[in-house]
């Protein structure tokens, strides 16, 4: 009988990054719970509303969750959907079923994690008809293909994959037929920065080397040299969670300088202090009337912690004002 492997460092500190799939999920849930916005389907992968999060994370997530929607929108609308989506590090994202109540369906949407995530997604979309429904009953001919670590229809596919093993991951979307010539979005919300800057150089490159027509948007940490950035590294280290990647996080210009130096043509970063005050304003009100925020310095901090970077090749680029920022 094979003898089992060791259990190692790595495994530890994977198991660490895994766990931010519930962060990110869990306070997605807890914000749509109190209004911030709507998500009919985080509910089916977070039963329970959980632990109250103070107002300042909840405006946070808007903000993030906000964002990152005006650009994939805009994406959306400039390919006119003749597109396809990958999702690097998805966790329990409801993107996609939010696309398909929209009606504003790429050609495929991908989504990838590692193993272990995905299996418990595919688990809750299979027990779970609200989730699995809208993947199948545009054609009569479509169906479910499962195994533990994957699944596939005409439209959506979740795959198991180390994003630091590229020989891997590209065989793998390839195995599900990801079409490089077709324009393309790439996805990481929070992701990137949990592999070392040389693994995720590696995975910019990658993309901007395999799809003639791409763009890729990154949410993550920024202004990481500060207080509060050695505050929030040291937090994650106590859960064994290292931020691998935060080298990268220094500044606006270390973020957009990964993807300038793998080639991409046109490069834009804004923190979400900026992201915030460029939201449609009608919508920010609405939700500041639906807590009491005693700490608007915190709220500040957080926001300039954070930003959106997006990166796009082949006359794909996209003005502030075709996002509605
Ligand atoms: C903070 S969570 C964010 C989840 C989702 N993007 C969101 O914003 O809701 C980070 C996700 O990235 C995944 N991840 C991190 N490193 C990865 C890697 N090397 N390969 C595959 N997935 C990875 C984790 O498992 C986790 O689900």
């Amino acid at each position: 009988m094979a003898s089992k492997q060791p259990f190692t460092d790595s495994d530890t500190a994977d198991e660490a990054v895994r766990a931010t799939c519930d962060d990110a999920s869990t306070c997605k849930r807890f914000a749509t719970s109190k209004g911030y916005w709507t998500d009919l389907y985080v509910q089916y992968f977070v039963r329970q509303i959980g632990e109250r999060k103070a107002p300042e994370i909840n405006r946070g997530y808007y903000g993030r969750v906000r964002g990152m929607n005006l650009l994939i929108d805009a994406f959306l609308k400039k390919t006119q959907c003749d597109c396809q989506v990958v999702n690097l590090g998805a966790g329990l994202d409801t993107t996609f079923w939010r696309l398909k109540d929209e009606n504003v369906m790429p050609k495929k949407f991908f989504e990838v994690d590692f193993p272990m995530i995905v299996a418990r997604k595919i688990h809750h979309i299979k027990t779970k008809p609200p989730l699995s429904k809208p993947l199948i009953e545009t054609h009569s001919t479509d169906s479910l293909r499962l195994d533990g670590h994957s699944l596939d229809s005409d439209r959506y596919c979740i795959i198991g994959a180390d994003l630091r093993d590229l020989p891997a991951l590209e065989e793998k979307l390839k195995k599900f037929q990801i079409n490089p010539e077709l324009p393309t979005l790439f996805l990481s919300e929070c992701v990137l920065v949990y592999m070392t800057p040389e693994q995720s150089s590696k995975l910019v490159n990658w993309v901007a080397d395999t799809f003639p027509a791409a763009m890729f948007i990154n949410y993550e940490q920024v202004n990481m040299n500060d207080r509060f950035g050695q505050i929030m590294i040291e937090n994650l280290l106590r859960r064994q969670c290292n931020l691998a990647g935060v080298d990268v996080c220094q500044s606006l210009d270390s973020q957009k300088e990964r993807f300038l130096s793998a080639g991409w043509e046109s490069v834009n970063a804004l923190d979400m202090m900026t992201v915030y005050s460029v939201l449609p304003q009608e919508d920010v009100a609405r939700i500041e009337r639906l807590e009491f925020l005693d700490e608007r310095e915190l709220l500040q901090q957080l926001l300039q912690h954070y930003c959106i970077c997006w990166a796009v090749k082949d006359k794909l680029s996209l003005g502030l004002s075709q996002i509605g920022f």
